[in-house]
């Protein structure tokens, strides 16, 4: 809900813009932090899901470490202040110059995708005359019950170590000298919302990490990823149920004493926190169709183009009025999938008017894009 003084505030701003409401990031990250904090569960913070300088500083002083996917996300997140002990690196491409640089940045583990990456990351830091950490992500081949794009721990997909690799990998580790165990890491999708699965994965994590343990190597850390949506029908629902989420791990995960568990979070954290706020450019009232035409695009937002996700729309000008008309709201970019939502009720809508798009704080401002030469997108930050 937007308040009289928050959309008097935008009245005065160029659009489109991404808004950011601070306390309600706070509110979350204390959720967040507090829920993890009764079992001593880490939470690094998965900063591909938002990088905005603001944000990420706030999610620094609230004590998470950082998740990151690119060198150039490890470098932002050093950058920012988060500790080097708290900095992890996935993905299944690092290239040789990315791996250096996390090695001169003395992170605190790599989480490795393949057996190859195993054996180029031993002989870049042989050459460094440098230990690095490594946990293995493994692919468990369990169905995150999501959205087929963003499922990510199946054996279709491309992600982490499959089952019958792990005897070339627990070998290559066994021979690197310049490699260091840390345990076993795990991200099967993104948007979770049945929280059932976690407790099948779990299930394999144990396994997995008996599996391990039988061939002598110490598991000191199990990652467990991230993935726990958010509610896009409700954008009120603002705080994700941390407590019930933590509760599954502590409750299904056969931890040994002195193991570390931990978390990789984006989209719990950050997703219900921005909207991204337009203007009515045109209305379009065809013989079957209205059509409502913004000055934001695919380029701004990309998650209804590429997932046809669901995100809700407002007209923040007719706040009071009854919905009564039927809108499909597009943008101005040359794509027919540049389209935020079909037949959206919204009230009877006016050129010039604002329209809010909600849920927008994961994977929005940092997915945009310069297609069709459009401007950088700007920002504007709630006063806390
Ligand atoms: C390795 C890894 N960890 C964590 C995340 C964070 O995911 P989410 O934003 O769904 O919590 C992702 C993205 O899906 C990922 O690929
Ligand atoms: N970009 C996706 C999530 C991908 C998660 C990263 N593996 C989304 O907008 O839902």
């Amino acid at each position: 809900m937007f308040s009289n003084k928050d959309i008097a505030q935008f009245a005065d701003l160029e659009t489109p813009f991404y808004y950011y409401d601070l306390s309600l990031l706070q509110r979350s990250l204390s959720a967040c932090a507090n829920a993890a904090k009764v079992y001593d569960f880490h939470v690094h913070y998965a900063m591909k899901a938002n990088f905005n300088d603001t944000v990420l500083k706030k999610i620094k002083e609230a004590g998470l470490g950082a998740d990151c996917v690119s060198g150039n996300e490890v470098k932002k997140a050093i950058e920012i202040g988060f500790a080097q002990k708290q900095v992890v690196f996935a993905g299944v491409g690092k290239s040789d110059k990315e791996i250096n640089e996390a090695l001169d940045l003395d992170i605190f583990c790599f989480n490795v995708e393949s057996v190859q990456e195993l054996e180029v990351i031993n002989e870049l830091a042989g050459k460094k005359n440098k230990i690095a950490k490594v946990a293995i992500r493994i692919n468990p081949n369990v169905d995150a019950h999501t959205h087929h794009n963003i499922t990510t721990g199946l054996d279709e997909n491309k992600f982490g170590v499959n089952s019958w690799d792990l005897p070339d990998c627990a070998e290559m580790l066994k021979a690197s000298a310049n490699l260091e165990f840390m345990g076993v890491h795990f991200h099967i999708g993104s948007q979770i919302t049945n929280l059932d699965v976690y407790k099948n994965l779990c299930v394999r994590i144990n396994e997995f990490a008996k599996w391990f343990e039988e061939r002598g190597f110490m598991v000191k850390v199990l990652n467990v990823g991230g993935g726990l949506g958010i509610d896009y029908q409700n954008p009120e629902q603002q705080i994700p149920d941390f407590e019930a989420y933590f509760k599954i791990f502590n409750d299904f995960l056969e931890k040994r004493p002195n193991q570390e568990v931990h978390f990789e979070l984006g989209r719990a954290i950050v997703g219900q926190c921005s909207s991204l706020i337009s203007r009515v450019l045109y209305v379009k009232n065809g013989k079957n169709k209205n059509f409502i035409i913004l000055d934001a695009g695919m380029t701004e937002l990309m998650r209804p183009a590429l997932y046809q996700a669901y995100h809700q729309i407002e007209n923040l000008s007719k706040q009071d009025g009854e919905a009564t008309v039927k809108y499909d709201v597009v943008g101005p970019i040359c794509e027919s999938t540049d389209c935020f939502g079909k037949e959206v009720l919204l009230q009877e809508t006016s050129r010039g008017d604002l329209i809010a798009i909600r849920s927008t704080g994961a994977y929005g401002e940092v997915m945009s894009s310069h297609y069709n030469l459009r401007e950088k997108v700007s920002t504007a930050f709630s006063q806390e």
